[in-house]
């Protein structure tokens, strides 16, 4: 099971606007779910931890700059891919609300901001119904969602992260 790390920029309301905070989010252009909406991240290169890829995967596909330091673990989830081992993996999911730059589009991501109240949840992956909402308003989330043919989740298991 290879390991991911993935980041959900969030940045306050513009002051006094009586609005929701807003979450970057990104079109895949590339690659595995390509088409779906995703939080910047990727794999971990051997030896790196999940802080150091989050940093790198942040730069490489949207280009700003954060520090390890202003991470915030919001999740730890397996994601055992029943038909597809291969695609198995495990996933750091943090918050980030401090960073550098402005987010810009690369060839693996075309960023945009969205109300943290209303996440376009039919376009990112199926699993994120099941705990996103909940992780980015402040519940730690630990957990194996089992996905089989079709990338549908067949299972969850929020007894923990098992299969690391
Ligand atoms: C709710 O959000 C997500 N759910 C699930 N199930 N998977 C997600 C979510 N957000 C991101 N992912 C997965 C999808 C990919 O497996 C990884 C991202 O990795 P990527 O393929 O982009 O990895 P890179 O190292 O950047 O890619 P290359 O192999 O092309 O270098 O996270």
């Amino acid at each position: 099971m290879f390991e991911v790390s993935v980041v959900y920029l969030v940045r306050p309301p513009a002051a006094g606007r009586d609005a929701p905070a807003e979450v970057l989010l990104g079109e895949k252009l590339t690659g595995f779910g390509r088409g779906r909406l995703v939080g910047p991240g990727g794999k971990l290169e051997p030896g790196e931890s999940p802080t150091a890829a989050a940093v790198r995967e942040v730069a490489e596909e949207v280009g700003v700059s954060i520090h390890e330091a202003d991470l915030m673990p919001i999740a730890r989830i397996a994601y055992p891919f029943i038909d597809r081992p291969q695609w198995s993996q495990f996933s750091h999911a943090f918050v980030c609300e401090r960073w550098q730059g402005e987010p810009r589009a690369s060839t693996e991501l075309a960023p945009r901001w969205f109300p943290r109240e209303e996440l376009p949840l039919d376009r990112m992956w199926a699993d994120a119904v099941h705990w996103l909402p909940r992780a980015l308003a402040g519940e730690f989330v630990e957990a194996t969602l089992t996905f089989g043919a079709g990338d549908v989740m067949v299972g969850a298991d929020w007894s923990g992260a098992h299969g690391r």
